[in-house]
């Protein structure tokens, strides 16, 4: 028997990470082959954002994607996430000439606030949530302290990239391919501060790849910093911020939250239990896995002195970025 659609809310839905993200989901890349969808589509209510989201939903019309079972367009997130079961929060508020980083924060906190008070409103009392735009780790944390009558642990923020970004690198280093890698992490802020790590990591038949690289200079010196400032690189490169691969990204978070990792590791930022001595409801890169529906943070690691540094770090990156919103979470 055919399944019931599933309702997937998406904000920023006219934007570049959107136009690679839309037509995914519609394919049943995000949620399963055999699983039909309704896109929610939500912009700004502004004219020119609104018609492009318009035209890019003629040309999902225009795909005929068996599994596309409705869409619509929206520009207020009261009727964008309403019954959602899945909600992208990718449209956020980049930075601009003269902004600083305390600036951001700000406008990216207000649009955060009303879309966490929307979908405690509306969505799904199992809505999964992942936040894209940036700073992703604390507007994920603005929305979840903003919808207190949903499970905080349904508000995720993507770090994905940052992990797709340290397993390729450690591919090319090691000749090993992607496929044949696992127990791969990152932690912490979505942010130059976060800390991949790779020193947990396998080949299939089971070899370190610590060993296999046995390079430690490479990591410190080479490996942290390509992946901490690959955002920055894409930028310079392109002409602008990095598109197809965060789609991807949001595709492979999503899709391995709901249906499962089968006892791989994967990385997601999720509100803190405690674990690793970070303090509970920061939202925090982890290693997880996935089992059905629910993650759960990779317990028991070994965390030396030199991964101990490296998480503080960005641990108090998060924990200023969220002092400085503490004032508009009253
Ligand atoms: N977490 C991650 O790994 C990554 C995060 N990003 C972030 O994702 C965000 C989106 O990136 P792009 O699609 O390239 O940007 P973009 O500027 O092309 O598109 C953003 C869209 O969001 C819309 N928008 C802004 N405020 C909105 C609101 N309150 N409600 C609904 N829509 C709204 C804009 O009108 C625009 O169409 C940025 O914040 C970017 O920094 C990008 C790459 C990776
Ligand atoms: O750096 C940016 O603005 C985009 C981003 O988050 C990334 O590519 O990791």
């Amino acid at each position: 028997m055919a399944k019931n659609p599933m309702r997937v809310a998406v904000t920023g839905a006219a934007g570049q990470i959107g136009y690679s993200l839309l037509f995914r989901i519609a394919n049943g890349d995000l949620l399963g082959k055999d699983q039909p969808v309704i896109l929610q589509l939500l912009e700004i209510d502004n004219e020119k954002a609104q018609k492009a989201l318009k035209g890019v939903m003629m040309e999902l019309e225009d795909c005929a994607f068996p599994l596309l079972a409705g869409m619509s367009a929206h520009s207020d997130p009261m009727t964008a996430f309403k019954d959602a079961d899945v909600a992208l929060l990718v449209g956020a508020r980049p930075r601009g000439p003269g902004m600083e980083r305390k600036d951001l924060l700000e406008a990216n906190a207000q649009i955060f606030t009303v879309q966490g008070k929307a979908l405690d409103a509306v969505a799904s009392r199992n809505v999964k949530v992942l936040v894209v735009g940036n700073p992703a780790n604390t507007n994920a944390y603005i929305a979840m302290k903003s919808a207190p009558n949903l499970p905080a642990k349904n508000f995720t923020a993507m770090l994905r990239l940052d992990h797709n970004r340290a397993l390729s690198q450690v591919a090319i280093k090691s000749g090993v391919p992607v496929s044949q890698i696992h127990k791969m992490c990152v932690w912490g802020n979505h942010s130059p501060t976060m800390y991949a790590d790779y020193r947990f990591a396998v080949t299939d038949d089971g070899k370190s790849l610590k060993d296999l690289i046995n390079d430690e200079q490479w990591n410190r010196d080479t490996f942290l910093p390509t992946v901490g400032k690959r955002g920055a690189a894409i930028i310079d490169a392109r002409g602008a911020s990095s598109a197809a691969s965060a789609a991807n990204a949001a595709i492979d978070h999503v899709r391995d939250w709901v249906l499962g990792t089968n006892g791989e590791w994967t990385t997601m930022g999720v509100p803190s239990d405690g674990s690793y001595g970070i303090p509970e409801g920061v939202i925090f890169g982890f290693p997880v896995t996935t089992e059905n529906g629910e993650y759960k943070i990779v317990q028991g690691l070994a965390v030396d002195e030199f991964s101990q540094e490296r998480i503080n770090n960005t641990l108090k990156e998060l924990e200023e970025e969220r002092a400085g919103v503490a004032h508009l979470l009253k």
